[in-house]
């Protein structure tokens, strides 16, 4: 009985080895399949998993199949728990959230160049002018000077756009023809002002309500009165003197303390000025000439100081007003920063084999001291960015932008394979109704003029519900590269294939001139004490991909099956 046992219990042993070594040749079998078929990993695309399925894949492989792109593979299901409402920054887990840091997990190799979607970068290039499209320079002298207060349309250079293109000039008469480009009666003055044509366009603009806790508030410094203009549908109004008054507080104001702002990615300084008023200050590191490295993924990108302060200026142009007022400074690192600092920050200071006085603080990127900050030999360029209310004053939301990259040097997003992203997102909440989609658009136009890929979250006031503007954040990786124009920066437009109205208007007022994109913006920039802002390629390719926005929606209009009516739309957001 015992032997009989002990027999039945070895023959056991002897299947479950035999058991255990069928799992680990499965699983060695596995290992080598993945290893050794390249094609199954390059196909892997980056997405969401819950706007995803499977019927939507099949329908997307078919549209490339049938387009004889390429034939991706079934995508397997990865990351990202966005659902399109808010969550918060750095916690997204999984590799959903964070910043700009790049994500960490298994990296299947890059797509095949021929496997992309319709963002190959050779894709929507539009030819630089030629005879034929050089603006003609009447009314020279009209204009000029711009309006009042200080803005002005040009710095006196009665310069043209060197960039114009047959399809948009089409697509801008068809505009016209069915009184899309009207904004009030006698809109179309020749030789407006450009700041005038923007408020005239205002005029039409609503409000909304005050953020609750401003109700009633008796603000007594240039920085309270900021806080108390702000509105739903905008963070500022360009007609009250507060917001230049805060940009001359920015650079001029004595500053009382710094410290270093926790999380984020590079080195930010929160500084505090005499009157309580407080910044976000983002260093000069190098050249206004270097470019970001070829070999830079966007996420190691450095940030440049500048793109903060164009894109505060570019953002104005374009008559958003959704970023908080940016100035440049030059400040005395040993009296406004050293002096100042908490004894960490402190302790980073020293000064280089070159006799400059450097720091390098801490944070999770390029905060070494091979990565120094330095003076020349203790002055210091940064921006300085105006600080939004307090969070107990008014609280924010942070989102996930639906058209995120992958932070990730080996995966494609969604959206960069698939052309169906916007199909899901506008049923979701709340991209369904209200303003938001629209302003999704706003800002990817905004990106794709200073080359920003580092779009990952955006923020909104709570108390104003969904229906309210996006404030536009952190843009210190615009700006990297004059020559190149990302046309993947425009996908929320392409793939939603619409713009809002009052954003089109002035992109075809800009682009009609008389005076050109870039003038306008060199002038606004102009007026900063770190000017000249940005080196004159920024600046011209301004002009470029004004064009090559228009074209793109131009283009994508004309795809059968869609009406005007469908592309601009009138939100009453202006
Ligand atoms: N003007 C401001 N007022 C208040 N808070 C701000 C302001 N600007 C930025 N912040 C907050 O600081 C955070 C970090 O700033 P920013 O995004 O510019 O730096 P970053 O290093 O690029 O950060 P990350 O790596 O997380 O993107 C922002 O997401 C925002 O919540
Ligand atoms: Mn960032």
């Amino acid at each position: 009985m015992t032997l009989a046992l002990k027999m039945v219990s070895r023959r056991c042993v002897r299947w479950r080895t035999l058991a255990v070594s069928l799992l680990a040749g499965i699983l060695v079998l596995n290992v080598f399949i993945f290893v050794t078929l390249p094609t199954n990993r390059q196909n892997e695309v980056y997405m969401d998993n819950d706007i995803f399925s499977a019927a939507a894949a099949a329908a997307s492989r078919q549209r490339y199949d049938s387009r004889g792109i390429s034939h991706l593979q079934f995508p397997r299901k990865r990351l990202n728990k966005s659902n399109f409402t808010s969550d918060s920054r750095g916690g997204g887990g999984g590799g959903g959230g964070g910043g700009g840091v790049e994500d960490v997990g298994d990296h299947p190799p890059l797509l095949l160049q021929e496997q992309r979607g319709r963002f190959d970068p050779k894709v929507g290039q539009v030819e630089h002018a030629g005879a034929s499209t050089q603006r003609q320079a009447e009314g020279q002298n009209n204009g000029v000077g711009g309006g009042k207060g200080t803005n002005s349309d040009t710095s006196g250079s009665a310069q043209r756009a060197n960039f114009t293109d047959p399809t948009v000039d089409a697509f801008v008469k068809t505009l016209e023809d069915n009184g899309l480009l009207d904004v009030l009666p006698g809109s179309s003055l020749e030789g407006e002002n450009y700041w005038d044509f923007l408020k005239r366009q205002r005029l039409q603009r609503k409000a909304g309500m005050q953020l609750p806790a401003y109700k009633n508030y008796k603000s007594t410094t240039n920085w309270e009165r900021f806080h108390t203009g702000i509105r739903q549908h905008f963070l500022y109004d360009p007609d009250k003197p507060v917001v230049d008054a805060v940009l001359s507080d920015l650079t001029k104001r004595n500053i009382i303390d710094v410290e270093q702002k926790e999380g984020g990615t590079q080195i930010k300084l929160i500084i505090t000025y005499d009157d309580e008023g407080q910044a976000l200050f983002k260093p000069m590191r190098y050249p206004r000439e270097t470019e970001t490295l070829p070999d830079h993924f966007y996420f190691a990108d450095y940030e440049r100081h500048i793109a903060e302060i164009a894109a505060f200026h570019l953002d104005r142009v374009l008559g958003f007003n959704r970023v908080p007022p940016v100035a440049g400074r030059k400040l005395n690192m040993t009296h406004d920063i050293r002096r100042l600092a908490e004894s960490k920050l402190a302790r980073t200071f020293f000064i280089s084999p070159a006799g400059n006085l450097c720091f390098h603080g801490s944070c999770s990127y390029y905060c070494d001291s091979g990565h120094p900050i330095c003076g020349h030999p203790d002055m210091l360029e940064a921006s300085m960015m105006a600080f939004l209310p307090p969070e107990k004053m008014a609280h924010r939301q942070t989102w996930r932008n639906p058209w995120k990259r992958s932070y990730s040097k080996h995966r494609k997003a969604y959206w960069e394979v698939y052309d169906d992203l916007c199909e899901k997102v506008k049923k979701r909440a709340p991209y369904n109704k209200g303003r938001r989609l629209l302003d999704i658009v706003d800002m990817s136009v905004m990106d794709f003029m200073m080359g920003n890929l580092d779009r990952h979250h955006y923020e909104t006031f709570r108390a104003f519900g969904n229906d309210s503007f996006i404030i536009h954040l952190d843009h210190g990786r615009g700006f990297g590269k004059a020559h190149q124009d990302e046309m993947s920066c425009l996908a929320p437009m392409l793939q939603c294939c619409r713009l809002r109205r009052s954003t089109l208007q002035r992109l075809v007022r800009l682009y009609r001139g008389p005076y050109p994109f870039s003038v306008i913006v060199r002038t606004a920039l102009s007026r900063d004490s770190v000017n000249p802002v940005l080196i004159e390629p920024h600046l011209e390719a301004l002009d470029r991909r004004l064009v090559k926005v228009l074209r793109v929606l131009a283009e994508c209009a004309g795809e059968e099956g869609r009406t005007l009516g469908d592309v601009v739309v009138d939100d009453g957001v202006y």
